[in-house]
């Protein structure tokens, strides 16, 4: 049988008189790369928001790894292991990459003081060239966030998203305002990180998740429309229809 990393029972979601979430009651299998899709305005960002932690729903259960994690705070989230990475790039522009990351890590270790001994703030440094590298970012430490390419800057935010060692990486439309040349690095990057851990976008492009993903979750009007592989949701009619015209 598998084995849900992280269960949504009912999640409903309003924004005053308007209901962006409508009881939506999902799974999420460990180890398995699964995609949140669906047209624009389909509640995906929502969705991503309430499983994060950004904000609570109106209504519904979550619970992560057999254990209620609903209300809990964004911090929270990240101590257990849920980490996300966002929309919008959350780098410091001003820090070369290797900084960043080194205060992503520092971030997680909640006793580190300045006057720990040098071995540790070596240790940090160490930790965030492995995770730079593990982003395909290796060698590129020294430069400045803000001199980097869009697509460099989005890897760098998911190294500083996997500091805190996620067993669970949440990630929101991760190739927003990319280059087909950077979509596909991404692309390749999501996979490489999905090999080692759970892993669940959101996107909008239908096309660009069918083939890396081994779930896809579709919402439409704030509802689940359907679920299942990328088989089942190629042959559903209601999905085809709801695309359909949208060339996505
Ligand atoms: N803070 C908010 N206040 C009011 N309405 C909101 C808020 N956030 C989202 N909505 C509404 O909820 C609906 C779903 O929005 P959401 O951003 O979750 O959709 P989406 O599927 O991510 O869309 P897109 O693909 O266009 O980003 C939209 O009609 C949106 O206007």
């Amino acid at each position: 049988m598998t084995e849900l990393i992280l269960e949504a029972e009912g999640l409903t979601k309003r924004f005053g008189g308007f209901t962006a979430l409508k009881d939506v009651s999902v799974g999420f299998e460990r180890n398995c790369l699964t995609a949140i899709i669906g047209p624009n305005g389909a509640g995906k960002s929502t969705f991503f928001n309430v499983i994060s932690g950004a904000f609570p729903p109106t209504s519904g259960r979550m619970r992560f790894e057999g254990r209620d994690i609903t209300g809990l705070k964004q911090h929270e989230f990240a101590r257990m292991g849920i980490a996300k990475s966002f929309q919008i790039t959350n780098i410091f522009p001003h820090l070369s990459a290797l900084e960043n990351v080194r205060v992503a890590v520092q971030a997680m270790h909640s006793r580190f003081d300045l006057w720990r001994p040098r071995e540790n703030l070596t240790g940090l440094i160490d930790q965030a060239h492995a995770l730079l590298a593990l982003v395909g970012l290796g060698g590129h430490g020294p430069r400045l966030a803000r001199d980097m390419a869009h697509g460099e800057q989005r890897a760098l935010e998911i190294a500083m998203a996997l500091a805190c060692e996620p067993r669970l990486l949440l990630l929101d439309e991760p190739t927003a305002g990319m280059s087909p040349e950077e979509t596909k690095g991404m692309m390749e990057l999501i996979q490489r990180l999905a090999g080692e851990r759970t892993v669940v976008l959101v996107e909008h492009k239908m096309k660009l998740v069918m083939g890396i993903c081994q779930r896809l979750i579709v919402l439409h009007h704030g509802e689940l429309l359907a679920q299942g592989t990328p088989d089942d949701i190629r042959a559903n009619d209601e999905v085809r229809r709801v695309y359909l015209g949208q060339g996505k």
